[in-house]
């Protein structure tokens, strides 16, 4: 359903707002006015990570810890789960990547930057004790911070919660339920691919055609006509009498002849799945390969 960053500061209070967050979409979900799926909200953060505060010391340490987190957060998200990641989320290319994996998944996203001056949070560090940052790493954690910005997209919506403040809960729901969800990435909208068995479909009726075919060429050398066997073609109960393909006159087909036409056939039928053609449903029978095929054959041999 939804991706919920949350930024900030190190020791400003980002815990403490997901918390809030997490506790408010509970109770709306329980709610008796909610009608909306059943959703989970589940709150990925550096510990569930096996992430120390350790872990922002260097930057050696610092990647694997967040591809820990990544791949948490990218588990997570799902159409019935509201995921709030509780991190420093600091760098603008992580929460970039996160919001990517959000477009994949098809779920909405929103950024809650919460804000308190250093000096609170080192207030509050100093007074919290338990799970430091060293001084050095605390210092550099606010000097490297990458402000979340509304301008950009995978920052937005934003929704700024000064430490004093109440955040602002309704508009963080109606955001996450109803806001705009930001189309997928172009590589992930991949064109329907026909179903494995459609194109073996294609490439065995295609070449039951050419090898029986050929084998009625050489026992009737004078034949003009090619009676398509059944199956492919539509059994003679079933329509007006067999698939007939008529032969190019006064010249003997060959092996390589009718493999390159073969090819050629089934280069197009794909060709015509992709732009929408014969078979943009993606489900090609062997009828209808077998009767593309003649017609293909037939109008290529009368325009040469
Ligand atoms: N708005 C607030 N008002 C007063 N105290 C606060 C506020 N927000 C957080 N604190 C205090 O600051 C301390 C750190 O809070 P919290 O764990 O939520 O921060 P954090 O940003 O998640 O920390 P970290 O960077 O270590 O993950 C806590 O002891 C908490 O009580």
């Amino acid at each position: 359903m939804a991706l919920v960053t949350i930024s900030g500061f190190p020791c400003s209070g980002k815990t403490t707002r997901a918390k809030q967050l997490k506790e408010y979409f509970e109770d709306r979900i329980q709610s008796a006015e909610y009608d909306g799926p059943n959703l989970t909200v589940e709150l990925i953060d550096d510990d569930i990570s096996h992430v120390p505060r350790s872990s922002y010391d260097t930057s050696a340490l610092e990647k694997p810890a967040r591809a820990s987190l990544f791949s948490n957060v990218s588990r997570s998200l799902g159409p019935d789960t509201i995921t709030i990641v509780d991190s420093a989320n600091y760098i603008k290319g992580y929460r970039y990547q996160m919001y990517c994996a959000a477009r994949e998944a098809r779920v909405r996203v929103a950024t809650i930057h919460v804000v308190a001056p250093p000096d609170k949070c080192r207030e509050w560090h100093e007074k919290r004790g338990e799970c430091s940052y060293k001084p050095a790493t605390f210092d550099n954690l606010i000097m490297r911070f990458e402000e979340p910005s509304s301008m950009v997209r995978w920052d937005s919506p934003l929704f700024t919660i000064p430490w004093d403040e109440q955040p602002p809960f309704e508009d963080i729901w109606n955001a996450i339920l109803k806001g705009d969800k930001k189309p997928p990435p172009a590589a992930v909208l991949q064109r329907n691919k026909p179903p494995p068995n459609t194109l073996q479909t294609l490439t065995k009726t295609t070449q039951l055609i050419v090898t029986s075919l050929l084998a009625h060429i050489s026992s009737l050398p004078d034949t003009t006509t090619f009676p398509i066997p059944s199956p492919p073609a539509p059994s003679p109960s079933k329509s007006s009498g067999p698939l007939i393909l008529h032969l190019p006159p006064g010249r003997k087909l060959t092996l390589s002849e009718m493999q390159r036409l073969k090819r050629q056939y089934e280069g197009v039928m794909q060709k015509g799945q992709q732009s929408g053609g014969i078979a943009a449903s993606g489900n090609w029978t062997e009828e209808e390969v077998a009767t593309g095929f003649v017609r293909f054959l037939e109008q290529l041999w009368e325009t040469n």
